[in-house]
């Protein structure tokens, strides 16, 4: 009924999938019956076939028929040849191909292919009549048969000739080859030979895996046979010597060993004995020392800290390494990597404070990198925390696979001060920063440094560190030798420095005011340059040891001078004032360039200190004032060094915009604790590897003009040890600050008057005048007055809020000035 309904609505069903088929594989069999009757057609067998006698060629007396597919072969055969020549292979083809086409695709021949067929057909057989010539019927497999005959001879020939019928039809039958198949000849052919290529390069290599996987193969034969070649001789030599046997005669040959018997090192274990009481790390310089009196005056009875401010050792050892315990952990890394087709030879196994170390041998030929492919693999299979890999360990043939230890290990700074490399010479500034895998104390030198990054997430370790960094400090200068400048934006890290005698200005926690203390520090770097200048020294070092001129009058006035630091600073009182009314007018320090600075007045000081600015928390201030900041910092990294100024940033956001490019540029020495993530670690060290710390003081540590990150444990310091420390300074001398200096910093931060004097249309000069100092990449008064067409005196106040802003660097003498910005 419904079949029915939809034939009069003119619709056609579609025809079922089943029927597809069988005409698929009907069309398919009758194709290839047919290809095969006329690939094997020869007018010798119509002798045969009665009805066609008079079509057969002579066949000798015996000869077998040659069509395989017999008597009904040979007629089909001669159908296809007599109808249409040697295109008469199309039939079979297109049959087949149709057949395909019903069977795999959609199972519709469409009209385009019908028509393409039939013109395939007639022009191939008028072709090869055209192309054959002659004027009957040519019954021979070569030619075109009758329909080529009936075409060409009657067509074809008499209108266009030979060459125009052979042009028009072979141009036919590419357009029946194009409607038959969809595929353009061309494009067809294209495919096939890509295809034909596709399945060479294949072959190629497979052939090319079988020899590599051949040869890997024989490789791991020769090690295979090699490691047991290794422990058959061990063993020989094992039992030679539990047997005394005779020597034999001439050299004894020893067991062949490729790598060092594996060993086990305990280095989380404590070597140094209790210090005696009153024992000190450092002694302090004995007073009235030659040309250091002057300033060491104020400070004569001024004592160094001994050990006893520190925590006594509870006599706690750490607990001993369990070797059956870091042997079994061993083997299952060897057999994990075993596991996935990776030899390896155990070698060392260090166990340090925090981690312990497996160090081994990868076979010879084997990429390290696989082992470092495996890192999770490793840490399922050990069941560790947390895991790192060493693909090589710097410096080593071993590849090192570090765990994190259950049970960890504190490195006292009470130890690390009785390391005699902190107590060397060598080491100016001696920081005690922690102890490594091996047991081996780092010792930094913030002189060599000479400023450092201290970076990690919160809880990681940062304020132990500093703490233990400004203990080292404590230990070893009085307070005429060595000043600190203390930023705190988070107020509650550094409250307890702020008796310190040490500190130039109370801890700064006012982010607006820390500009201003930074402007001051380099101020201060640059009279400390001109000093140095006058005096014909080059660096902090020479001018504190020079040799002094004998003044017996200057001997005499230094009778009845006040404390040291005092005295020093009363000498650079006229420098101070100046920088506090530059601060208050916010031109700070513009006036260095246009006046020749008045050195002859400035009394050269016996000795400066060292001064040492720590700021905690570098991002708090880089979203009040990052341009500011940022410039600050860089000039004071980029020339303190010599002046004997040194900054040590610490920063709980290692983010680009924090840890900025010319921040890092200028700070090559870091330390990076615990971080989150893989990038965070690369903006602190530049490389992975700080992501996969413990925590709690576990640290990479990045000495001065190293590549070689150092994994250490970092010293210990409980905020009780750094009050009795600070007591105990606190206790000799005063806080001292300068009151000037305090003034202009405070000034400073609440200073913005001027900003608030620039109008817009000398915000539009002051761009201009950029422009020029950048393209120039100098810049001066008398540059910008011919280059702006200015009046000195605007030109020179140009050339001062370019200078405030951080564009342009301070004024020397008659040169121009440097420019930031690049
Ligand atoms: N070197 C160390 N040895 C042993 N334990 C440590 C060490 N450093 C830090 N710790 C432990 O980690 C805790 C957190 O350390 P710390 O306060 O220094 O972290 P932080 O990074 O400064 O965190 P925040 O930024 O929040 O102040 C400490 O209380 C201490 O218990």
């Amino acid at each position: 009924m419904a079949k029915s309904d939809n034939r009069k609505r003119g619709e056609k069903s579609e025809p079922p999938r089943w029927s597809n088929e069988v005409v698929g594989i009907v069309l398919i069999c009758v194709g290839l019956l047919c290809f095969l009757s006329v690939i094997s057609f020869t007018p010798k067998d119509l002798n045969d076939i009665g009805f066609l006698r008079d079509f057969a060629t002579e066949r000798a007396v015996g000869e077998e028929r040659h069509n395989f597919i017999g008597g009904v072969g040979a007629v089909l055969g001669f159908i296809q040849v007599a109808l249409f020549g040697a295109a008469g292979y199309i039939v079979p083809v297109a049959l087949i191909w149709f057949g395909v086409v019903k069977l795999v695709f959609d199972g519709r021949l469409w009209p385009r292919t019908m028509v393409g067929f039939i013109i395939l057909i007639l022009s191939g057989a008028a072709f090869m009549h055209a192309l054959r010539g002659g004027t009957g019927v040519d019954w021979s497999k070569h030619a075109g048969g009758l329909t080529g005959w009936l075409l060409g001879n009657h067509i074809f020939l008499p209108l266009l000739n030979r060459i125009g019928s052979l042009l028009l039809l072979g141009a036919a039958y590419l357009v029946g080859l194009i409607l038959l198949t969809g595929q353009p000849p061309v494009k067809f052919i294209k495919g096939v030979h890509a295809l034909i290529l596709e399945a060479m390069a294949n072959h190629r290599e497979r052939k090319e895996e079988g020899r590599v996987a051949a040869e890997k193969e024989e490789i791991r034969n020769n090690e295979r046979e090699r490691e047991r070649e290794r422990r058959r001789k061990e063993r020989e030599a094992k039992s030679a010597a539990a047997v005394p046997t005779p020597e034999p005669q001439g050299q004894q040959e020893l067991p062949l060993r490729e790598t060092p018997a594996p060993q086990i090192f305990d280095a989380s274990q404590r070597k140094i004995d209790a210090p005696k009481p009153g024992d000190k790390p450092f002694e302090r310089k004995q007073k009235g020392e030659g040309h250091l009196s002057l300033s060491t005056a104020g400070f004569e009875d001024y004592e160094l800290p001994g050990f006893d401010l520190l925590d006594p050792d509870t006599g706690e050892e750490a607990p001993e390494a369990n070797r059956d315990e870091l042997l079994a952990t061993q083997r299952t890394i060897v057999e994990t990597l075993r596991a996935f087709g990776i030899e390896v030879t155990p070698g060392d196994i260090t166990r340090g404070p925090t981690i312990t170390r497996y160090e081994i041998y990868p076979s010879t030929g084997l990429r390290v990198s696989r082992i470092a492919q495996l890192e999770a693999d490793i840490a399922r299979a050990t069941c560790a925390e947390r895991i790192n890999i060493l693909a090589p360990i710097p410096g080593k043939d071993t590849v090192g696979i570090e765990l994190a230890n259950s049970q960890k290990v504190s490195v006292p700074l009470r130890e690390l001060l009785q390391d005699p490399e902190f107590r060397s010479a060598k080491k100016k500034i001696p920081l005690a920063l922690g102890k490594d895998v091996y047991g081996k104390t780092v010792i930094g030198d913030l002189a060599a440094m000479p400023h450092l990054l201290v970076a990690g997430a919160t809880g990681s370790g940062k304020s132990v560190c500093i703490n233990s960094i400004i203990a080292s400090m404590l230990f070893k200068f009085g307070p005429d030798e060595l000043r600190f400048i203390m930023v705190d934006p988070k107020v509650v890290e550094m409250q307890m420095y702020n008796k310190l005698p040490h500190l130039v200005v109370p801890v700064v926690t006012d982010p607006k005011k820390v500009v201003a203390a930074l402007k001051w520090v380099v101020n201060e770097m640059e009279k400390r340059y001109r000093v140095f200048a006058k005096t014909g020294v080059r660096n902090f070092d020479s001018f504190n040891h020079r040799v002094r001129p004998e003044k017996p009058e200057v001997a005499a006035e230094e009778e009845e001078a006040p404390p040291p630091w005092n005295a020093d600073e009363e000498v650079d009182m006229d420098a101070i004032e100046s920088i506090a009314a530059a601060l208050e007018s916010g031109e700070l320090g513009a006036e260095a360039e246009e006046e020749e600075l008045p050195i002859e007045e400035e009394k050269i000081p016996d000795r400066y200190p060292y001064i040492v600015v720590l700021i905690d928390e570098l991002a708090d201030l880089m979203q009040t004032a990052p341009a500011d900041v940022e410039m600050c910092i860089a000039r004071i990294a980029q020339k303190a060094r010599a002046a004997g100024i040194h900054l040590i940033i610490a920063t709980q956001t290692p983010r680009a915009d924090v840890v900025t490019g010319i921040i890092k540029a200028n700070i090559p020495c870091r330390i990076a604790f615990q971080v989150s993530s893989q990038l965070d670690s690369r903006v602190i060290l530049d490389t992975k590897g700080a992501e996969k710390l413990v925590g709690k003081g576990d640290m990479l540590y990045l000495p001065p003009g190293s590549a070689k990150l150092e994994r250490s444990q970092g010293a210990f310091v409980s905020d009780e040890e750094v009050e009795r420390l600070v007591d105990h300074c606190a206790a000799q001398a005063e806080p001292n600050f300068e009151s000037d200096i305090v003034r202009s910093i405070d000034s400073g931060g609440e200073d913005g008057d001027d900003e608030e004097e620039i109008s817009p249309a000398d915000e539009d000069l002051i761009m201009k005048c950029i422009e020029v100092a950048r393209q120039e990449q100098k810049c001066s008064t008398s540059l910008l007055q011919r280059r702006l067409r200015l009046g000195y005196t605007r030109a020179a106040r140009m050339v001062d809020i370019l200078e405030a802003r951080g564009v342009v660097g301070p004024g020397d003498g008659a040169k121009p000035r440097e420019v930031y910005l690049k």
